[in-house]
């Protein structure tokens, strides 16, 4: 799905307006009505409804749902912010003389000076403030209503995002002066805002509503950003062949492991061998072969000359991907064998865990990685190679600088996991789960995106489908084992159940 920037759902909202003849009263009708159902299916018509509503069309989607719910039976005390009466838009107007003509009383407009209902945790709030129209952030009297708002423990639902929050860039917003949503029901598409953890806590739970914008105006219009459903994910899979052969299928080599993190190697190369690879071959510390060949008996053994670390990642057999990293530790000889192979090999690395510790301490190594290279950091991984980030949209934007300038795509691992790529795209992550954040987790990654790489597919979709791969393999672990007992394992084993789902 596209993640349209706020400017560029304005045109596409007007395309639909002047192009296929739907008016904007009808688009505020479909905000209104889904709004309103979502109302109507988890509140009883008792609840103290309160809807704050501002003078442009976010309001005027606030007003119709006060006329909607009227019709369901709630009674809501309606708030409309009209500075010296004459400041709303004229969709606003229409709404409120709609809203008045079926002689609902409760009407509050607030004209100069605001007398605000004392709030609290019973009462159901509906934010229609401000949506993709915010100029500036909140200050004044609005800022103190988005923190009486947010600060009363009522439930709060935003209506497209929420009041005081910009739907891409918020790095000039104090979060304490948006009003902090339960749930955010986006109109048309998710934002951007939506998808940074600096921002989790005021737009709470999320929800599209398909309001049937121009699909012409969709499609032509271009963005940088994308969420990751299944169905992308399932157009790039590719089925095996009835004659095909392991020999089809790649051989990966994994440098992983060392003594004490011999099992980083091992959910590793499940991963891999989970997510299809022809055949896999681990290279790593010598003491580490019972271990291996016990638990994954599928894969080869390469034993390194040192007993208890790797220091030789030269690479072999003409391997067709190399993963490199989880659990190979810090010491001096597995760093030197890491530089000399980022500085010979040409063809892209799955580059991750310490191996991007030890890219962090030696930095010119980063003009020598193959383009089109995997980095996997999660955000502490990525601060140590690129510098402290304050925000997730500080590093965000730290991604794409850095992807273009390396031309090496890099897997911001988190809850929503951003793959940024050289040519500035990103593509957010839909699957996974906070079961997920247990030890070893990402490992199985390193295995999942090396292997499909070795299969065959490009750094692009090996990256983007792999990260898909093991968030759902995370959910489906986490189904039987819950969100305190998923263990890296789980995650690996469910791999390929999790390619048969998105494959299905
Ligand atoms: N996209 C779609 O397809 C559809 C979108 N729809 C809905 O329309 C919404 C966008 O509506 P919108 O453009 O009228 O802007 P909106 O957010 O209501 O705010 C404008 C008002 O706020 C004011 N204002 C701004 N900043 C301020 C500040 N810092 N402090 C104080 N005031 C400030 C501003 O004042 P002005 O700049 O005029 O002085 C103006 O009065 C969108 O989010 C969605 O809900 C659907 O209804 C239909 C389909
Ligand atoms: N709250 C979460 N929601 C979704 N996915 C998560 C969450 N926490 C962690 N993950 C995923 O789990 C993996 C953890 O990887 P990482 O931090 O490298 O752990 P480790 O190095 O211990 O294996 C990443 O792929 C990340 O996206
Ligand atoms: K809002």
């Amino acid at each position: 799905m596209k993640i349209f920037s706020t400017e560029n759902i304005r045109k596409i909202d007007r395309v639909t307006i002047e192009e296929e003849g739907v008016s904007s009263q009808e688009l505020i009708r479909r905000v209104a009505e889904a709004v309103t159902s979502e109302i109507v299916a988890h509140w009883s018509p008792s609840t103290p409804v309160v809807i704050f509503a501002g003078s442009g069309n976010n309001g005027a989607d606030a007003l119709v749902v006060g006329r909607m719910l009227l019709e369901a039976g709630f009674y809501p005390r309606i708030l409309l912010f009209n500075f010296h009466g004459d400041s709303l838009s004229r969709d606003c107007r229409q709404a409120k003389h709609d809203l008045l003509a079926t002689g609902y009383q409760g009407l509050v407009e607030i004209i100069d000076r605001a007398e605000l209902p004392t709030l609290t945790p019973e009462h159901l709030v509906v934010d229609g403030l401000f949506g993709s129209g915010l100029r500036e952030p909140l200050e004044g009297g609005f800022m103190m209503l988005a923190r009486v708002i947010s600060e009363s423990g009522a439930t709060v639902i935003s209506i497209d995002v929420p009041s005081g929050m910009f739907g891409d860039w918020n790095a000039r917003v104090i979060g304490r002066n948006v009003v902090h949503a339960n749930l955010t029901i986006a109109v048309q598409f998710p934002r951007l805002a939506f998808f940074l953890s600096d921002n989790a806590d005021l737009v709470g739970r999320w929800k599209v509503i398909d309001i049937g914008l121009s699909e012409r105006a969709i499609l032509n219009t271009p963005t940088k950003y994308f969420y990751v459903e299944r169905d992308e994910v399932s157009a790039v899979l590719k089925s095996r062949k009835p004659f095909s052969s392991k020999a089809d299928y790649g051989h990966a080599l994994l440098f992983s492991g060392c003594y004490g993190m011999t099992g980083a190697a091992v959910m590793a190369a499940r991963g891999a061998l989970r997510s299809g690879v022809g055949k896999l071959t681990v290279h790593s510390a010598r003491a580490a072969f019972p271990v291996l060949q016990g638990q994954v008996p599928e894969a080869l053994f390469s034993p390194d000359r040192q007993d208890y670390v790797i220091s030789d990642m030269s690479a072999r057999f003409n391997c067709s991907a190399i993963g490199v990293g989880p659990g190979i530790g810090t010491n001096d000889a597995t760093r030197g064998a890491l530089e000399t192979l980022i500085k010979s090999y040409k063809r892209p690395l799955v580059i991750d865990a310490d191996a991007l510790n030890a890219i962090a301490q030696n930095q010119s190594l980063l003009d020598h990685i193959a383009p089109g290279s995997i980095l996997t950091p999660h955000a502490g991984e990525f601060d140590r190679i690129f510098g402290a980030q304050t925000s997730a949209e500080g590093r965000l934007l730290k991604a794409i600088e850095v992807s273009h300038r390396y031309k090496i795509l890099i897997v911001l691992k988190g809850h929503y996991t951003a793959t940024v790529r050289p040519d500035g795209k990103v593509f957010f992550n839909s699957s996974g789960t906070p079961a997920m954040a247990t030890a070893g987790s990402g490992d199985v990654l390193t295995g999942i995106i090396t292997s499909l790489l070795a299969q065959g597919y490009k750094p692009e979709s090996a990256s983007v489908a792999g990260v898909y791969i093991h968030g759902l393999a995370g959910e489906i672990a986490a189904d039987t084992h819950g969100e305190y007992g998923t263990t890296g394992m789980d995650i690996a084993d469910a791999v390929g159940r999790a390619i048969k789902v998105i494959m299905e």
